[in-house]
């Protein structure tokens, strides 16, 4: 897989924060069966490597990625777990290196043309849009698409139902990422049904 094929797996990638690894499993399945099969699960908790290991050996329908990667030594924890792509918010040349240096796909963050430019002459074309809503939304991108119609972007950040047709109606939006399939109080309540239901709205925002 290449970080492009992350585009073409559904419309929206769950952004998901676990606080118990134990919800993992049955929240991941809810996702899956209504139709977002990648999940993102951010290294925000102490949860997430084993929400991640748990994912990837109970729920073989899933794409489980790591989101939140920050710091190199987060690349290489998450590859660990099992993480089968890479998600950051921002981008460093020791973050790239490390996150290149695990072999998995990945979309390393940006919110400006410069970069978005310095990453694309390392060769990336396929690159997180964050945060945003905050730097500039669709605007923002269709503006983008103008100089640097080669990338193309998962937005982050701020999107929900109410904006997200926005995005995907971009040409150089491959899909869009966010948290508001999996509430808190949601996962709190193990309120899987509803996972489900969140997810199967989210998928058909754009015809598989
Ligand atoms: O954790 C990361 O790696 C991030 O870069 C941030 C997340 O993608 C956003 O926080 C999700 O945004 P919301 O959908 O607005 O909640």
């Amino acid at each position: 897989m290449i970080a492009e094929d992350l585009f073409d797996l559904a419309p929206v990638i769950p952004v998901v924060v676990l606080d118990d690894a134990a919800d993992a499993v049955p929240l991941a399945r809810a996702l899956v069966e209504g139709g977002l099969p990648a999940i993102e699960v951010t290294l925000r908790t102490p949860a997430a490597p084993e929400a991640i290991e748990r994912i990837a050996a109970e729920v073989p329908d899933a794409v489980v990625g790591a989101g939140t990667v920050v710091r190199p030594e987060d690349a290489e924890r998450a590859a660990g777990a099992g993480a089968r792509f890479l998600v950051s918010p921002g981008c460093t040349p020791a973050l790239r290196s490390a996150m290149e240096a695990t072999g998995l796909p990945f979309l390393p963050g940006v919110a400006t043309a410069s970069e978005a430019m310095a990453l694309l002459e390392t060769g990336i074309t396929a690159m997180k849009f964050f945060p945003a809503e905050a730097a500039g939304g669709a605007a923002a991108l269709r503006a983008l698409a103008g100089p640097l119609p080669s990338i193309r972007f998962c937005p982050t950040g701020g999107i929900s139902p109410r904006n997200a047709a926005d995005y995907l109606a971009l040409g150089n939006v491959g899909c869009v990422g966010g948290s508001w399939l999996t509430p808190a109080s949601v996962v709190g309540a193990g309120d899987w049904p509803r996972v489900r239901k969140l997810a199967a709205e989210a998928a058909s925002l754009r015809p598989a």
